[in-house]
């Protein structure tokens, strides 16, 4: 695990940007694993200035997304299909028709969940897949106990993640307790994985996540095993971990490393 850890938010959002930036100007038909909720908010604004500046282009980008609340339509504000319109498909030159987000409301969501692992498929597997990471160490609706090689299907949400999210529901306000998402497995299948988190109310989760037990107890540990996951964090996040100097060294040390090969 590549472990990035940064002053602030900020920095996080821009560092996560180049990556996608660069992906997208290595394959500009990239696959895309795309994720919500508050942390991935501001590199999809950079993505928006970088594809306003013609640095690059989503025209031939596919993407799926982690996640979905079940029972919500995708014309409900609160629905994650409506996050990523918001966000960014209606900022950008995608073709809507090439994004895919897993269907909320569904007639069989057990069938539903079937295709869409069927069309990532077919679309040759996503390249690089962001993630974000609930306080309890899930990662898109993956809550703790989740199989390790779990593939897409109905998860039903803990208290604490319904807790967490409460904030974005009018109090009146039908808040689903039942999500489609990626699967562990389906996560670890993507080439490469970005996981950002700020903040010091992630710092538990990324203990476990970068110095924990590989458990199903927190599914982000799985990353563990993945060839080519990045976490990107900020101090407050890496507050926690056992020993940040260490890490900052080893990624300075990567960055000379790559910066001599460069040449
Ligand atoms: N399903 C999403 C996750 O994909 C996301 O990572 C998490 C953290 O969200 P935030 O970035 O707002 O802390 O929230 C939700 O539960």
């Amino acid at each position: 695990m590549q472990i990035v850890i940064l002053k602030n938010s900020a920095e996080v959002a821009e560092y996560g940007a180049n990556i996608f930036i660069k992906q997208l100007g290595k394959k500009p038909d990239s696959v895309l694993g795309l994720a919500t909720g508050s942390t991935p908010v501001s590199l999809y604004q950079s993505l928006i200035r970088a594809n306003k500046e013609q640095l690059i282009s989503f025209k031939e980008v596919t993407s799926f997304n982690l996640d979905e609340y079940l029972g919500l339509e995708g014309t409900h504000p609160q629905s994650y299909r409506y996050f990523m319109n918001q966000q960014l498909f209606e900022h950008v030159d995608i073709n809507k028709a090439n994004t895919h987000v897993p269907p909320g409301d569904a007639e069989n969501p057990i069938e539903a969940c079937v295709g869409y692992e069927e069309r990532i498929e077919a679309a040759g597997g996503i390249d690089i897949q962001l993630l974000g990471i609930g306080r309890n160490g899930h990662i898109g609706f993956n809550e703790p106990s989740s199989g390790l090689m779990s593939r897409t299907r109905v998860k039903t949400l803990t208290k604490a993640t319904i807790d967490d999210n409460a904030r974005f529901f009018a109090e009146d306000e039908y808040q689903p307790h039942l999500s489609i998402t990626m699967g562990i497995g389906t996560i670890l299948d993507a080439r490469k994985v970005v996981l950002l988190a700020t903040g010091e109310n992630k710092a538990d989760a990324i203990l476990a996540t970068v110095e924990g037990a590989l458990t199903a107890a927190c599914p982000a540990s799985a990353l563990q095993l993945h060839k080519n996951a990045v976490l990107v964090i900020d101090e407050a996040a890496a507050s926690k971990l056992s020993d940040c100097d260490f890490y900052k060294h080893i990624e300075a040390e990567n960055q000379k490393l790559l910066a001599r090969l460069a040449k």
